[in-house]
């Protein structure tokens, strides 16, 4: 079974919401909160601005957020300064069925006002997107699911199952909102080891002209998602003196050799120790004649392909543990040599391997026992993997197909981390994804510069939520459809 079907019949008019100014304006005026994660150990000014947030949020929505109904409830886990994660529960038409889990982050990472061309937080509108932090990651995914929701609930309809919300407040920095719902869910509401039938959470998004040859809207539906591990490398070389007369090795030389050794020779291959074959075959159909009978022949490729790695960093990321320096640091004055230098360097690490294991390999690179390697809190293997023939996958993917136009969705790697990881034990259905097409252009706008959302996209990825809201039954699809 390789198809997928993408040529479903679209939603019909009628059901369709369309981007109206008022769904556009909730979103502008969402993206004007600094709902900023900012690090451990730096000053956190922002507080106010997800309280602000919250309470905008639950005026526009009366009728999830100060609802009279029995089936809508609210609860508001309490954090320092005033945050709050929320969880919105509504209960299902069947209850007999287990309940569906949707997670989405309501705090953005920080962006420099000089490096836009506008100011971030007061967002930049045009016909065709707004621009603003968060405006995709991840206040799209948040306000998107609302606005669905919203809708449902007004046309007098419920979702086939109970549905939980999950808006996290802190999954740039961590996930201590979702660590701790974990524990609500498991105590408060009593949902046990694989309680929920699906979870659903960001992850990787459609793009259009991703691959060469690939001019459709490809999304990677993350089936699984890497692992996470933080180190530090720290040198503390006291052999310092006059800068006018330097020795030949210092901290900065140490830790900069030990880096470039890094960076030299990356982490193994792991090509075909995970999903990345599926994913590639998945892709089968769509590619162009020139690179066709390669991936459709991987019995004989493999290698070839597994080569790919070296020369593109998607397929690298795809392909292998990834280790990015992010911080690096060092001297304090012009004309004295530090005792000590120190470098972080982020690993997403392949389902092929673990975490020892990437340690392992950093500690025979470096091979120099000036460098102390310490590993930072917050460490994860990879995810474990969904099931291919997954029911809520198929059911993703039909809904897909009949919301966004010639999308093709197969599963595949997500190459970040979500707050989903820490409630993995509660679904073996775990699907991380965002539902809104960019441009090949727009992908650095995340966690970068001019972050994008098309208003186009917004309309489908609300279409979307609201299309699989009313279809997460156990049904399944007629035969012939969406087969991954
Ligand atoms: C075959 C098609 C190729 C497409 C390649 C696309 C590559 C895009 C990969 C990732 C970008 C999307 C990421 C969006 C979600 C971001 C979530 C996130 O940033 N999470 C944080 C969590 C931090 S936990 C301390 C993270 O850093 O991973």
């Amino acid at each position: 079974k390789n198809h997928v079907c993408d040529h479903e019949a679209p939603i019909s008019d009628e059901e369709r919401v369309k981007l109206s100014p008022d769904i556009r304006d909730r979103m502008v005026k969402a993206l004007e909160f600094k709902t900023i994660s900012v690090e451990d150990g730096m000053e956190d000014i922002y507080s106010n601005e997800f309280v602000k947030f919250w309470h905008y949020i639950y005026e526009q929505y009366p009728r999830i957020f100060s609802s009279e109904d029995p089936d809508v409830q609210v609860d508001r886990i309490e954090f320092e300064n005033g945050k709050e994660t929320i969880v919105v529960i509504i209960e299902g038409t069947d209850r007999t069925l287990k309940p569906g889990l949707f997670i989405s982050h309501a705090d953005v990472v920080p962006a420099i006002r000089k490096e836009w061309t506008h100011d971030p937080f007061k967002p930049f509108v045009t016909e065709d997107f707004v621009q603003a932090r968060g405006a995709y990651d991840c206040k799209s995914i948040l306000m998107a699911q609302l606005e669905a929701l919203h809708a449902l609930l007004l046309n007098g309809e419920k979702p086939p199952r109970k549905t939980y919300f999950l808006f996290p407040h802190d999954e740039e920095v961590g996930g201590f909102g979702a660590q701790e719902a974990a524990k609500i869910f498991r105590e408060r509401y009593n949902i046990q080891s694989d309680g929920f039938a699906f979870i659903i959470d960001e992850g990787m998004p459609p793009i259009r002209n991703g691959l060469p040859g690939v001019t459709k809207p490809l999304l990677t539906i993350g089936y699984t998602a890497k692992g996470y591990l933080t180190v530090e490398l720290t040198v503390n070389y006291a052999k310092v003196g006059h800068a006018s007369i330097p020795e030949k090795e210092s901290s900065i030389t140490i830790l900069s050799d030990a880096l470039s050794r890094i960076n030299a020779n990356p982490q193994p291959n792991q090509f075909g120790k995970s999903i990345e074959v599926e994913m590639m075959e998945g892709l089968v159909p769509y590619l162009p004649w020139t690179i066709k009978p390669v991936i459709a022949n991987l019995w004989l490729f493999r290698p070839l392909v597994a080569l790919a790695a070296n020369f593109d960093k998607q397929m690298n990321a795809f392909f292998r543990t990834t280790s990015a320096i992010t911080i690096f640091n060092a001297g304090y004055k012009s004309n004295v040599i530090p005792i000590q230098a120190r470098a972080v360097v982020n690993h997403r690490i392949h389902p092929g391997q673990t975490i020892s294991q990437v340690l392992e390999h950093l500690e025979r690179v470096i091979d120099d026992d000036r460098v102390l390697i310490t590993q930072e809190e917050g460490a994860l293997e990879a995810d474990k993997v969904t099931p291919r023939d997954s029911l809520y996958g198929r059911k993703i993917v039909h809904s897909l197909n009949r919301t966004i136009k010639d999308i093709i969705a197969i599963p595949g790697i997500f190459l970040a981390a979500c707050d989903a990881r820490w409630l993995q034990d509660f679904s073996d259905h775990i699907f991380r994804f965002y539902p809104f097409v960019m441009e090949k252009e727009d992908l650095p706008g995340i966690h970068g510069r001019e972050e994008k959302l098309r208003w186009q996209s917004y309309e489908d990825g609300i279409n979307f939520y609201l299309d699989f809201f009313r279809h997460m039954d156990e049904n399944d699809l007629p035969p012939g459809h969406t087969e991954l």
